[in-house]
């Protein structure tokens, strides 16, 4: 038995730059993973597929990313075999924080390393692409420029240590509403991906916290305001900047220090009935 995990991440910026023939949209951004993980335990089976999950309201069937995922690599190499998988889920559900993205990411190396296949980080980084545009990241960790619709990846250096909270209002949202509905509305303000990748690459923290910028916060908050309550509050406690990740809804505040995340945490849990989470950068996996 092999236990994987898939980290959630979080987006220093987020541009879309415009709607495509096939639906997605073209977007640049900064992605960067933090140490706030889901677990798989996998062991080898005859031919089945089975996954068995920590929480009762998270599918566990072939809806699963988990599960495709498994799917995808026998169906893609013939594989003799299946696999039975437990997953501990940690990472919140629809949340923006690529929850189902990291566990896929997990089980394509997983299935990898089970099966003994060799394959390149690349080789899956194309296999996950066609399951979800989140993957690839997941799969490479760090800090990272994406663009495309989110697969294509430039390594950044990766971004200095920096503790963070998590905020997530109870509710969801749906990365395609969020996307839609900016179509309608853009946005005034757009991220200077240049800048933030020169901070990133000269490591200074406040300047990085300075350049955050997500088009599509604009447009959850419009439905859902708790998210600029929740922005406001971790300022107002000492955040160096705060921000919706990806999709939403769930808010992150960059802090100078753990002793203060886990301050603004404390302040969060008593005055909201969010979820809450102190968790900090982490860096790359692979030497790609
Ligand atoms: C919001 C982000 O999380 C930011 O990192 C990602 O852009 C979303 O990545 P994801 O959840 O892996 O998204 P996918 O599963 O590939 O797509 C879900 C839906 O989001 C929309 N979508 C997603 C990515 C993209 N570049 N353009 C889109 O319009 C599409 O409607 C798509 O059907
Ligand atoms: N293993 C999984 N973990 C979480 N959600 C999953 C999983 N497999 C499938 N899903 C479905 O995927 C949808 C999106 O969940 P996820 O947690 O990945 O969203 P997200 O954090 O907003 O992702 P992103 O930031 O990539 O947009 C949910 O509606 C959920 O039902």
């Amino acid at each position: 038995m092999i236990t994987v995990e898939g980290k959630a991440k979080i987006n220093l910026t987020l541009d879309v730059l415009g709607k495509r023939p096939d639906g997605y949209h073209e977007v640049a951004m900064v992605m960067q993973s933090v140490a706030l993980h889901d677990t798989i335990e996998m062991e080898k089976t005859e031919d089945a597929i089975q996954l068995s999950i920590s929480v009762p309201w998270l599918r566990a069937d072939e809806g699963n990313l988990a599960w495709r995922a498994a799917d995808l690599m026998r169906r893609t190499y013939q594989l003799d075999g299946g696999v039975r998988m437990h997953l501990t889920k940690r990472i919140p559900v629809a949340a923006g924080l690529a929850g189902g993205s990291a566990d896929a990411a997990a089980v394509l190396r997983g299935m990898n390393e089970l099966y003994g296949l060799g394959l390149p980080c690349r080789t899956l980084c194309d296999l996950g692409a066609s399951l979800g545009s989140d993957i690839p990241f997941c799969l490479m960790e760090g800090t990272m420029l994406a663009t495309g619709r989110g697969e294509i990846l430039k390594r950044l250096e990766d971004m200095p240590l920096t503790w963070l909270v998590l905020a997530k209002p109870r509710l969801s949202v749906s990365t395609a509403w969020a996307y839609q509905n900016y179509d309608a509305q853009g946005a005034a303000v757009h991220p200077d991906n240049q800048r933030i990748c020169e901070e990133i690459a000269r490591g200074d923290r406040k300047a990085i916290a300075g350049l955050l910028c997500n088009v599509l916060e604009s447009v959850t908050i419009k439905k859902y305001e708790v998210i600029s309550r929740y922005k406001a509050m971790m300022l107002e406690q000492g955040a160096m900047a705060s921000m919706m990740s990806g999709s939403g809804p769930t808010v992150f505040g960059l802090t100078e220090s753990r002793e203060r995340a886990e301050r603004i945490a404390g302040v969060l849990r008593q005055n909201t009935d969010a979820d809450i989470f102190v968790t900090h950068t982490t860096g790359k996996l692979t030497n790609d």
